[in-house]
């Protein structure tokens, strides 16, 4: 499922009518009446439906979705929140259809709501991508007004007011209940701030052609079918060799627990031999727990790993590096000739992330791909910018990161958002807030330590690794735990349940 920018949409819708031969009042069509489809599986013919309608395709959506519902024996009313002289277009042809048909309409007058306090349901086809700005009066107190009723507001395309791309912080949308996205979900669907006024969304097509969203944009959601369809397989004659095998470096003192999830997860998620590179004191209280791994003793200075015994970083397939090392001066030594000798691929997280940050360029000159997984915090320290930078423009970042220091990214959150070193982008969607726990991401390393030794493409292996991660959380939460008492470790064990419905 492809993810787009109002830009890339309007070169998608322009592609679809310009090269392609799609009328634009057929596409408004096919846009109403999908979104009349999925309206009518949810609503009575008992209740009173008010369609907000405005000047722009958006609104023209609108008319289409009040004509098929009308026939069909609803209760509708459109309520025009412009003047007629704003209509154009599109929508002011599948406006007079509309009426030609014998559909009710009033204008609103600004001030009096009363259609909208009756109603039972509400479609805001008000403004979809076309947003410029902060809504201005009258209907940015129509939108208050809607927003504080408790009825089912269902949305056409975007919440109306609410900006389709990321960066914008300053808005006022409506709270949709639902909503149904027309084409393709926009950026904004997938942001922290701006997410929830969606509320719960669904996607329509309206025929637009796939070539359209090839050549427009690199953004997709990583779903079950992408992992279906190249999730690796095993023979009868694969050995452990064929599965890889992988280094973990890291663990500390005070910290054994995160090497010793990541050990765990990488074995579990199918790794054929996992190496732990450690203190000898991390060895000692994890090896009875992980008896399947191997251990490499490393020296300390105060139970820290320092850089005094070599690691032979040329006997593995991959290394993931940095999980709960801390973050004293002389591990970096140790971190940074990793990532320089080793010639294989490297996974850098959590304070390995600190450690590389002074020598991002160095990363650049690796000849096997880096893959780094940041939380927005540690983006943010990566970068040396705000939290709340990051959060609010992520795709941004994340792309310009990759693309300048030649690594494929894991942007952990919500929804962690994957980029690979020429930009393209994927959007992970499995993951509920019980893996808001430490040790989560440690079991994601392990995961996509596991999967990058197994025979498929980086950018996919990372991908699947996301996804397995989070559909893990997701079946233990439907028939185990709940949100609260969900382990990370739990997770690990979860990796069983998706695995026996994948592969
Ligand atoms: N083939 C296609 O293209 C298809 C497109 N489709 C649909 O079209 C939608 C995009 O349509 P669009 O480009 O006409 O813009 P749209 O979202 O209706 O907004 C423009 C209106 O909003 C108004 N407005 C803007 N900012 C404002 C503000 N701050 N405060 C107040 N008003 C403001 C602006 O007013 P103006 O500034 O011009 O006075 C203008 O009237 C898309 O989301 C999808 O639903 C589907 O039918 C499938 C085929
Ligand atoms: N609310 C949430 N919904 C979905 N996934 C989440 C949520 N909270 C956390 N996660 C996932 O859990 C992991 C947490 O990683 P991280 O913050 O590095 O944890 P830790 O450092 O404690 O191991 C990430 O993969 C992230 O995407
Ligand atoms: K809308």
């Amino acid at each position: 499922m492809f993810i787009v920018t109002a830009k890339e949409m309007y070169d998608i819708d322009k592609f679809a009518m310009q090269e392609i031969g799609l009328d634009g009042k057929l596409l408004m069509e096919n846009a109403g009446r999908a979104v009349a489809e999925k309206i009518t599986a949810m609503s009575s013919k008992q209740e009173k439906i008010c369609v907000l309608a405005g000047a722009g395709n958006n609104g023209g959506d609108g008319f289409v979705i009040a004509r098929t519902m009308m026939d069909q024996g609803y209760h509708i009313h459109v309520l025009q929140v412009v003047p007629d002289s704003k209509i154009r277009g599109d929508a002011s042809f599948h406006k007079r259809i509309y009426e030609n048909c014998g559909g009710s309409l009033s204008l609103f007058d600004g001030i009096d709501g009363t259609e909208v306090l009756d109603a039972d349901i509400i479609i805001d086809a008000m403004i979809g991508i076309g947003v410029k700005g902060e809504l201005r009066e009258p209907l940015l107190s129509l939108v208050s007004l809607i927003n504080q009723q408790t009825k089912k507001v269902i949305s056409v395309d975007v919440p109306s007011g609410l900006p389709a791309d990321e960066g914008t912080v300053e808005f006022s949308a409506v709270e949709a209940t639902y909503t149904f996205i027309i084409g393709a979900p926009k950026i904004s669907a997938f942001l922290n701030h701006t997410s929830p006024y969606y509320g719960t969304w669904e996607l329509v097509s309206i025929g637009l052609p796939k070539k359209a969203f090839q050549l427009s944009t690199s953004k997709s959601i990583w779903n079950e079918t992408n992992v279906r369809d190249c999730f690796p397989g095993r023979k009868p004659d694969d050995h452990k060799g064929t599965h890889g095998k992988g280094l973990v470096i890291g663990g500390c003192t005070e910290m054994p627990g995160a090497l010793s999830m990541t050990l765990k997860a990488a074995l579990r998620a199918g790794a054929g031999l996992i190496t732990g590179a450690t203190s000898e004191h991390v060895i000692n209280r994890i090896a009875s727990t992980n008896v399947e791994a191997t251990y490499a003793v490393l020296s300390t200075t105060d139970g820290f790993i320092n850089n005094d015994s070599k690691v032979n970083v040329q006997d593995y397939d991959a290394i993931a590096l940095g999980m709960g090392m801390g973050r004293k001066a002389f591990t970096s030594e140790l971190v940074r000739d990793v990532v320089s000798e080793a010639n294989c691929p490297i996974i850098i997280d959590g304070d390995g992330l600190h450690h590389i940050q002074p020598y991002l360029t160095s990363l650049k000159r690796r000849k096997s791909p880096t893959i780094m997984t940041p939380h927005p915090r540690e983006m943010a320290m990566l970068l040396g910018a705000n939290v709340n930078e990051i959060l609010v423009e992520p795709f941004r970042y994340a792309s310009e990161f990759a693309r300048k220091f030649d690594v494929y990214l894991v942007l952990k959150g919500m929804y962690s958002i994957i980029t690979s070193p020429e930009g393209k982008q994927s959007v992970n969607m499995t993951g509920n807030p019980g893996l808001a726990k430490g040790g989560s991401g440690d079991v994601l390393t392990g995961i996509i330590l596991a999967m990058i030794m197994q025979r498929q493409d980086m950018f996919d292996a990372i991908c699947n690794a996301c996804y397995v991660h989070g559909k893990s959380a997701d079946l233990l939460i439907k028939h185990q735990h709940s949100h609260h008492d969900l382990l990370a470790s739990d997770v690990i064990d979860g990796i069983a349940n998706v695995y026996r419905t994948i592969s």
